[in-house]
């Protein structure tokens, strides 16, 4: 049973604070946010004295979804494009989230964060256990999660690094997955946190003339949600879906970053990976539809298939510099950007019915037993937990109140 809707990819703009080295060169802010959709880019190369050109505009104005600047939190940043796929993702909803932007404009800020301003990963993880905790009276949940990393267009389990290379392959519904990744079983978000800040270290970083811990690698967190009805009947719904959140690597030109050797053939990697994604991203858009979509040409997109064409809510959030220095960087993002705004996904709920045989119904008739026992057991644990709290409030009373002594009897 398939329940499909026709999808508009959501595009999010974050404009990052001024950072210390662009103070110190005294760059001008040229990116401004206008209101909450609304950017505008001056060229600061442009001569307002110039009378040849003065009737040219030097502000290009552009349209997002939403857009923030520094003043926004990492909470808003999570509400405004993440919070809302949560719901959908419990109910067979797939969903993808990515950050895009040069580097040093905050990617990874937005989707890790730091200790004290966690961003989209943990807030997500947080309010998906929320949610199905919310609930597990009815519903049974079975959640896995991945981690991997494209580095020079092979593919990294950063649960598992020694594992080598792994492969991409598709299954026989046309769903890509990663050969012989590490998929862990919880719902404990601190576990999954720890198991994330593990996967994270393991991720390949460089300093680059642009940023001190630059990522040279797309991040691909993967969650997987399985659920069903606690109630095992003869005829049962399941429903799947995945979230993926990508943190992707610097979109930097290499004459800005200053790479050399080993950076100069990451820097190539990382572009032939953007510009594929940049191709599909460009035939997506296109306004009659008839335009080929070449997922082939790199892993990031041969994975992100679903995730732009396919069955998918989609989010893509672009990050900018303020700064004049990085005009050429924010008008290419933003440009980048506006064009992922026509993308449109036909989006479904992964549901499959499972119908037991009759030799099953012994096993479900067993299950539903268990299931008895479990809610006997949880309804005698809330009696006795509130016959003990009646017996200390009456304790609480007795002990406040003291038999006034006009009231003593004399024998
Ligand atoms: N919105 C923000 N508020 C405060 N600090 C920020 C913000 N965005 C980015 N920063 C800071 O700017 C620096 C660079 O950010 P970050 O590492 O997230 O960039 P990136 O886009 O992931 O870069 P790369 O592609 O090189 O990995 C970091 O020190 C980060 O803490």
């Amino acid at each position: 049973m398939t329940e499909v809707a026709m999808c508009a990819s959501q595009v999010a703009l974050r404009i990052r604070p001024l950072s210390d080295a662009e103070q110190e060169e005294s760059g001008t802010i040229v990116a401004h946010r206008v209101d909450d959709q609304m950017v505008v880019l001056m060229d600061p190369m442009e001569d307002p004295d110039d009378i040849l050109r003065a009737n040219r505009s030097r502000e290009k104005t552009y349209m997002f979804d939403v857009a923030f600047d520094y003043s926004a939190s990492q909470e808003e940043v999570y509400r405004a494009t993440t919070k809302g796929l949560i719901e959908g993702l419990i109910s067979g909803y797939n969903a993808t989230v990515f950050a895009y932007g040069p580097t040093g404009c905050g990617k990874t800020y937005t989707m890790l964060g730091t200790d004290k301003e966690p961003g989209i990963y943990v807030r997500t993880l947080n309010d998906l256990f929320r949610a199905i905790e919310e609930t597990s009276d009815d519903m049974l949940y079975s959640v896995s999660m991945s981690y991997l990393e494209i580095y020079n267009e092979m593919i990294r389990d950063l649960l598992n690094p020694s594992s080598g290379f792994l492969d991409l392959r598709e299954d026989s519904k046309g769903v890509i997955q990663v050969a012989g990744i590490t998929e862990v079983s919880t719902i404990n978000a601190q576990e999954i946190m720890e198991l994330l800040m593990k996967g994270n270290k393991q991720r390949t970083q460089e300093p680059t003339a642009a940023n001190q811990t630059s990522s040279r690698s797309h991040a691909v967190l993967q969650v997987a949600v399985k659920q069903q009805s606690r109630c095992r009947d003869v005829l049962q719904e399941v429903r799947f879906a995945r979230l993926f959140m990508i943190d992707l690597a610097g979109s930097e030109r290499a004459a800005q970053t200053q790479n050399r050797g080993q950076r100069l053939k990451e820097g190539a990697h990382i572009n032939r990976s953007l510009l594929a994604l940049g191709n599909c991203i460009n035939a997506l858009s296109d306004k009659n539809g008839n335009k080929y979509v070449n997922y082939r040409d790199s892993k990031l997109t041969r994975l992100l298939k679903d995730s732009l064409g396919g069955n998918s809510r989609t989010v893509m959030i672009a990050h900018i510099s303020p700064a004049s220095v990085a005009f050429e960087e924010s008008r290419n993002t933003l440009t980048y950007a506006d064009r992922a705004k026509s993308i449109r996904t036909r989006v479904k709920k992964n549901l499959i019915n499972v119908s037991y045989h009759i030799a099953q119904y012994t096993n479900i008739i067993s299950d539903l037993r268990c299931e008895i026992q479990r809610l006997k057991k949880k309804i005698a644990d809330q009696a006795s937990r509130q016959v003990n709290s009646d017996r200390a409030d009456i304790r609480h009373v007795q002990g406040n109140y003291r038999i006034p002594a006009h009231c003593c009897l004399e024998g």
